[in-house]
């Protein structure tokens, strides 16, 4: 992508308090098109409260977020559903529409027709073109999953933030799913999602944001980022990340209960 195009998610000093306790504390980072960030950390570590964050779905207590230098607390929910695009952890759906129409509720730019098409695109990439006409209800948890990913996908927004897109998919379906997401990168968008599964982290982003307790230890590359003594610090695993032929694999053990 040519570097005058390039859109830029900028957080400075972001912190978010969520009843009495400061969840998410003191986070910059600058994430810029065309990459995949992978957000890691153990459970409770602010992951799902720093996106929602950033998707503007709660007010911060301090800092700023903005898009392409502009403010995005600022914006109208609509513009801001121009540039950014969520998928929020449940996976829950209320209605029983068909599934094209639930993919096609994410191209709200488009006319009718042309939403069902784009919808109907996305659900054949994400392996649901025989259930495309089906009611949701009757789908399987992972294959209900990947709908509401296509209803994200569909979206015009330059950054798409996942709150684990993985969740419910067998292990063909997420290597399948990343791929697709990290092809969406290469296209020139912004893909930041939630991962726990570090082999997977280790094997597609193109950087890693650790948070720990609610802070961003470190932003960088799988290469360094899975590192033993951030392994063992964080996570409380004793482990390595093996680089050869252009793939990573984490070797990953255990160590006693803390
Ligand atoms: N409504 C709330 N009021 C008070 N604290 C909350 C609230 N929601 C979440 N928290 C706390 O905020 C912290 C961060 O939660 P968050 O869901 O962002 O973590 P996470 O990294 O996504 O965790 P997980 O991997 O378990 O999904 C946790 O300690 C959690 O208990």
């Amino acid at each position: 992508m040519d570097a005058g195009l390039m859109s830029q998610l900028t957080l400075t000093n972001v912190s978010v308090k969520l009843g009495q306790e400061t969840v998410v504390q003191d986070v910059s980072a600058d994430l810029t098109s065309s990459k995949l960030y992978v957000l890691v950390g153990p459970n409770g570590a602010g992951k799902t409260t720093l996106l929602k964050a950033m998707a503007s779905l709660l007010p911060l207590k301090d800092g700023l977020i903005r898009f392409n230098g502009e403010e995005l607390a600022g914006q109208t929910p609509a513009r801001r559903a121009e540039s950014i695009a969520y998928l929020p952890q449940d996976r829950s759906i209320a209605w029983d529409l068909a599934c094209v129409d639930v993919a096609a509720l994410g191209a709200q730019h488009l006319t009718p027709d042309l939403a069902r098409q784009k919808s109907f695109a996305e659900l054949q990439a994400l392996g649901l073109q025989e259930v495309s006409d089906r009611g949701v209800f009757g789908l399987s948890g992972g294959q209900r999953a990947r709908v509401l990913l296509a209803r994200v996908l569909v979206s015009p927004a330059e950054v798409f933030l996942l709150d684990e897109p993985l969740i419910a998919l067998d292990p063909a379906w997420q290597r399948q799913v990343l791929i697709r997401l990290k092809q969406r990168a290469e296209a020139g968008q912004t893909v930041i999602l939630s991962l726990h599964d570090l082999h997977l982290a280790a094997q597609f982003a193109d950087q890693v944001l650790l948070m720990h307790k609610g802070k961003l230890v470190k932003m960088d590359t799988p290469e360094n980022i899975f590192v033993p003594e951030l392994l063992s610090e964080v996570f409380n695993l004793k482990g390595e990340l093996v680089s050869g032929d252009g793939q990573r694999t984490l070797r990953l053990e255990s160590l006693p209960l803390l």
